[in-house]
């Protein structure tokens, strides 16, 4: 039996208190804690800080099998733990493409070797990504890995006929499809959010509509159907008037944002930095005002980091060369309390909600987003809401640097986080499992 006690830290920011952790198990909570506390016990003194349901990122890309310069399932995962995840959903635009059992068990089976989260691959909806068949997407689900999130992330699935059958088709097990909501007709060649600034900069825009569009036929789809539907990464302030009308119609439809579209705006384009260069661009002021407003009031449901790694090469180079994507697994819970819990948008249950509950709940997993609560799963995370630190990309954990915060000073780190009761990170530094 290993037990691990966890003495006076405050869940979702309330009263200090004690956590017993048995066998995986949260055993006890409270003065029942200490006394419950078996022989040959563990204690770790945490007074003070502020303790999280294990978080839970519904987007993330880990690059394996094929993008192995950019990232490993490896490394991807012990940045996620350092970041407080306990579990993610590895995006399926890997090479080969996780569009069959054989893909998603290799992801899944590495995942549980690295042993820092828990790997949920999500599989391809289109063969290839090519968005002409439909993928294995039966096989996928009946396979050990029990896939229940499709995306063609990277790719938007355009044809409304394959999003029809799509939709269609994961009704069957309760999957959902997440969609990347692009027009390719109305992005060619698009390098930034369309708008004055691209115009003065000369660089070919990305227009709002061009996301809205897509998730307005969606949505629409998605109720005809009866299924499903998540939308990745919204980023405009019509994406969010469009799905609040979809869910006041009980429309079965959610939605994720990321960290970097809460904080950052299309003026970074100014420096012609390829770090600020992602899918879909850094909007106005004005929409992340939108996307603040939407999380808070949960028109947006969750946030999903879509971890995006790249080899330097790829990011050292001028804006129009350079490759759409920044990491952030490592800067989420930070970066989430800058702009929603420092402001006081959000409480920490309401973070919880958002960043490990509702994530768990649309990829339909049991053992994650539990709370914190005597017999739930002990995957948990502890913040120092209090700290703050300057990032550096070189520092980071991720095996590449394309962090858009580099040099910019954030609130909060992680100093513990617990997977199925044992310790992934403690002081802040990965723990091997060995160890
Ligand atoms: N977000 C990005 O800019 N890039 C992602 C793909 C994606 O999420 O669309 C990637 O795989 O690099
Ligand atoms: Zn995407
Ligand atoms: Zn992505």
């Amino acid at each position: 039996m290993t037990s691990h006690l966890l003495t006076g830290l405050r869940p979702y920011g309330e009263d200090p208190t004690d956590i017993l952790i048995t066998d995986g198990t949260i055993a006890a909570i409270g003065p029942q804690a200490r006394a419950d506390a078996p022989e040959g016990t563990t204690t770790h003194d945490l007074a003070g800080l502020v303790a999280l349901p294990g978080l839970v990122d519904i987007h993330t890309h880990l690059r394996e099998p094929g993008g192995e310069s950019a990232e490993t399932i490896f490394s991807g995962t012990r940045a996620a733990a350092v970041g407080g995840y306990t579990a993610v959903f590895a995006m399926a635009n890997t090479d080969p493409v996780q569009d069959s059992a054989g893909v998603v068990e290799q992801v899944l089976r590495l995942g549980r070797q690295a042993g820092w989260v828990d790997v949920h691959p999500v599989g391809a909806v289109s063969a290839g990504l090519r968005g002409e068949q439909l993928s294995e997407m039966g096989a996928m689900a009946a396979s050990e890995a029990r896939v229940r999130v499709f995306s063609d992330d990277g790719k938007c699935v355009w044809d409304p006929v394959l999003m029809r059958r799509a939709l269609e088709y994961v009704k069957a097990f309760d999957g959902v499809i997440a969609q990347h909501a692009q027009d390719p007709r109305l992005t060619e060649g698009a390098q930034m959010h369309e708008g004055a600034l691209s115009a003065e900069l000369g660089l070919r825009g990305w227009p709002a509509v061009a996301e809205e569009s897509i998730i307005a036929r969606d949505v629409l789809l998605a109720e005809h159907v009866g299924s499903r539907l998540h939308v990745c990464h919204v980023s405009t302030a019509g994406s969010v008037e469009i799905i609040r009308w979809a869910k006041s119609r009980g429309i079965q439809v959610t939605a994720e944002v990321t960290p970097h579209h809460l904080l950052l705006t299309d003026e970074l384009a100014r420096t012609y930095s390829p770090l600020y260069k992602v899918n879909p661009p850094l909007r106005t002021s004005g929409d992340v005002e939108a996307l603040r407003e939407a999380l808070a009031d949960g028109t947006i449901d969750v946030v999903g980091t879509d971890h995006a790694p790249h080899p330097v090469e790829d990011k050292d180079c001028e804006w129009a060369a350079g490759a759409f994507g920044m990491t952030g697994l490592e800067t989420a819970l930070s970066v989430l309390i800058e702009t929603m819990i420092s402001t006081g948008r959000m409480s920490w249950r309401d973070l919880a909600r958002a960043m490990s509950e509702v994530p768990a709940r649309i990829g339909s997993l049991e053992d994650q987003g539990r709370g914190i609560e005597v017999g739930a799963p002990a995957n948990l995370t502890v913040v120092d809401p209090e700290v703050r630190r300057t990032v550096d990309g070189a520092a980071q954990w991720t095996h590449s640097t394309n962090t858009p915060y580099a040099g910019m000073e954030l609130p909060g780190q992680v100093k513990a986080t617990f997977l199925h009761g044992r310790p992934t990170v403690l002081e802040g530094l990965p723990v091997e499992r060995d160890a």
